[in-house]
């Protein structure tokens, strides 16, 4: 990619507001092209090849126009991490969102402090909101019935659960034996054929993530091959990855449930002016016309300086660009 300009790429650190998914500082790089920037930000336990979908996800954006869009807002549930129930109640409120995905079976043992976050998000959304939980894979079949079912009745209801286990096979079980609705993210995401993926038995809705899965057109192409509703999904990008999965968003035929896009919340900071940055307004988002452009002033709070942590990421996105020929 003789256009994109991998040399001036910015490294970038920003700390997370609450532990996420392991996570206390986000890290990236961003890089320009001729239609705009692009964000490269695989999580730093990933290796060489599962980096290569989110490399050409950055460089589509700083080369390729965004697809044309059906719906200019979006529809976005707030996130609400492995907090105490009254800090989640207080997400809740703040997000001005009527759906809430709450992280649950965070550390072995979880199920009464989960009992007690989902029901502190109930309380905070009242009977009208939607509730999710999401227990990214680690639960086995059996854990994952007995904790839905008390979940299910913590949130007077539960919209869907999201990646209760690990297997197709053990999801496909577990939602024969719950009227709960199972979602599919690590099972599509992290599958070696997303497109090929029979996702359709096993859940009744599809998380689809434009950056994992190598942008927008792929991710449109993994949506249709699922056959299943689909919810768009962020993977704690800055407002410039974010415009990408907006796009998505944007021009899926069909948008049925709020999607996991307002994770900017979960940052405190952001590399785009407070004027463009993706934050939810009234529980949706705008889809923009064209990625935001990083602010220089924002650019120089978040540069990463450690050099040595500097190199990594270089040589790291060297060694993918050589992977993926890009
Ligand atoms: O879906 C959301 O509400 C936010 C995105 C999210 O949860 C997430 C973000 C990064 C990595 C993994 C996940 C996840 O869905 O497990
Ligand atoms: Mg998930």
């Amino acid at each position: 990619m003789a256009d994109v300009d991998f040399a001036g790429a910015v490294v970038y650190a920003i700390p997370m507001r609450t532990r996420f998914r392991g996570i206390t500082l986000r890290e990236g790089m961003v890089f320009q092209g001729p239609v705009g920037w692009g964000e490269f930000c695989p999580f730093a336990d990933y290796d060489d090849a599962e980096c290569v979908p989110w490399l050409a996800a950055a460089v589509e954006q700083a080369t390729l126009a965004p697809p044309s869009a059906v719906r200019d807002r979006v529809p976005v549930n707030c996130t609400v991490p492995a907090v105490e129930p009254a800090r989640a109640h207080e997400i809740v409120e703040a997000s001005g969102c009527t759906t809430a995905k709450v992280k649950v079976a965070d550390h072995p043992d979880s199920l009464a402090e989960d009992l007690a976050r989902v029901e502190a998000v109930r309380s905070a959304l009242g009977p009208g909101g939607q509730v999710r939980v999401d227990a990214n894979a680690v639960w086995d079949v059996d854990t994952a019935i007995r904790s839905l079912r008390l979940l299910d009745r913590a949130a007077d209801g539960l919209e869907y659960a999201e990646q209760p286990c690990r297997t197709l096979d053990e999801l496909a079980a577990v939602r024969r034996a719950l009227d709960v609705p199972i979602a599919a993210d690590e099972s599509i995401r992290r599958a070696d054929d997303p497109l090929r993926v029979a996702v359709a038995g096993a859940a009744d809705v599809a998380v689809i993530k434009g950056t994992p899965l190598g942008g927008v057109r792929r991710a449109l192409q993994v949506a249709e091959a699922a056959r299943l509703p689909c919810v768009v999904s962020s993977a704690l990008e800055t407002s410039v990855g974010l415009a990408g999965q907006l796009a998505l968003a944007g021009a899926l035929p069909s948008l049925p449930y709020a999607c996991g896009l307002g994770t900017l919340s979960l940052l405190t900071g952001d590399l785009v002016d407070d004027g463009v940055s993706l934050r939810p307004v009234g529980g949706s988002l705008p889809v923009p016309q064209l990625p935001p452009s990083p602010d220089p002033a924002r650019l120089e709070e978040h540069r990463l300086t450690d050099p040595a942590r500097e190199r990594w990421w270089r040589e790291r996105l060297a060694r993918v660009r050589a992977l993926a020929a890009l």
